[in-house]
């Protein structure tokens, strides 16, 4: 089994081809428009969903059986027919223009997998089971989501806007590091948890950092 390594994709504006336009072609297209990538799905017949985002000019859809050369300019690359022979032509010609592809009907002759994915704003947590088995995959995905709830999801906001000042207040690497650490000692999240967590506004942050920087600029002198 491949030894996959999980990386998190800025797709934005970035060409999406996807051939096949059924159920499956259709899940993957989904994260893929609320990401905002340019999305091209090749295809003689396409879902009713799928048919909608196309009404909605949220797709572009050539509306056809796949062609080598449809993968000219894509960025990444779904082979989600019911064809094996043809999503193996498209993993062909993905390899061979060196552009990352996943191939739905079996994973392993892709070069990448998507995993389950559970989103709370800016907190992403993805699962994988490396291809072994989607659906527990969905499943651990479900009880994370039960478990790690709105409690996080402020942590993770409280976490943002504090590291955003950070950047902007301070230069100094030594210090920002310090900072950061200091940041994630902070028992912020069980006093989410308890109910007794004050979001802190602009100036408690900023009274926060300058606090810390004055107690320890000596030392990074
Ligand atoms: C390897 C991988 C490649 C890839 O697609 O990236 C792959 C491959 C295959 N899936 C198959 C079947 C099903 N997959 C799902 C669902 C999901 N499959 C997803 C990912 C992956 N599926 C990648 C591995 C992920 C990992 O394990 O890490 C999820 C997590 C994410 C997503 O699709 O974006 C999404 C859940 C989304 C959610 O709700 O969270 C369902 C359930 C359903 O459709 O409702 C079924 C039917 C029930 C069953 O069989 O379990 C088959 C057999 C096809 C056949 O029998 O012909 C293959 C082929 C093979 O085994 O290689
Ligand atoms: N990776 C995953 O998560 C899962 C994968 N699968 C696999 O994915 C495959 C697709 O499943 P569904 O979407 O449910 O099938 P489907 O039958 O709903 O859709 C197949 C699509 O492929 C298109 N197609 C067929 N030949 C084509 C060609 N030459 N060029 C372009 N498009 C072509 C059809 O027009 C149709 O839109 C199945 O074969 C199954 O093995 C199934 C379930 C989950």
């Amino acid at each position: 089994m491949a030894y996959y390594v999980p990386v998190m994709l800025d797709l934005h504006g970035r060409r999406c081809v996807i051939v096949g336009g059924g159920h499956v072609a259709e899940r993957k297209v989904s994260s893929l428009v609320d990401a905002g990538a340019e999305i091209v799905v090749i295809s003689p017949e396409i879902s009713e969903t799928l048919r909608q985002r196309y009404e909605e000019g949220r797709l572009l859809w050539i509306n056809r059986n796949y062609q080598r050369g449809d993968l000219n300019e894509a960025f990444l690359v779904f082979a989600a027919t019911n064809q094996a022979e043809i999503n193996d032509a498209v993993v062909q010609e993905a390899n061979y223009l060196n552009i990352p592809v996943n191939h739905t009907g079996d994973g392993e002759k892709g070069s990448f997998i998507t995993p389950s994915v559970l989103r709370r704003e800016k907190l992403v947590v993805a699962v994988s089971t490396s291809g072994a088995g989607p659906g527990a995959s969905r499943d651990l995905c479900r009880t994370i989501n039960e478990h790690y709830g709105d409690d996080y999801e402020m942590y993770i906001h409280f976490l943002s806007s504090v590291r955003s000042e950070v950047k902007r207040m301070v230069h100094h690497e030594g210090l920002r590091k310090k900072i950061f650490r200091l940041l994630s000692e902070l028992d912020i999240l069980s006093q989410i948890s308890a109910g007794t967590f004050h979001n802190w506004d602009q100036d408690m942050i900023r009274c926060w950092i300058e606090e810390v920087i004055a107690e320890h600029q000596e030392e990074m002198r």
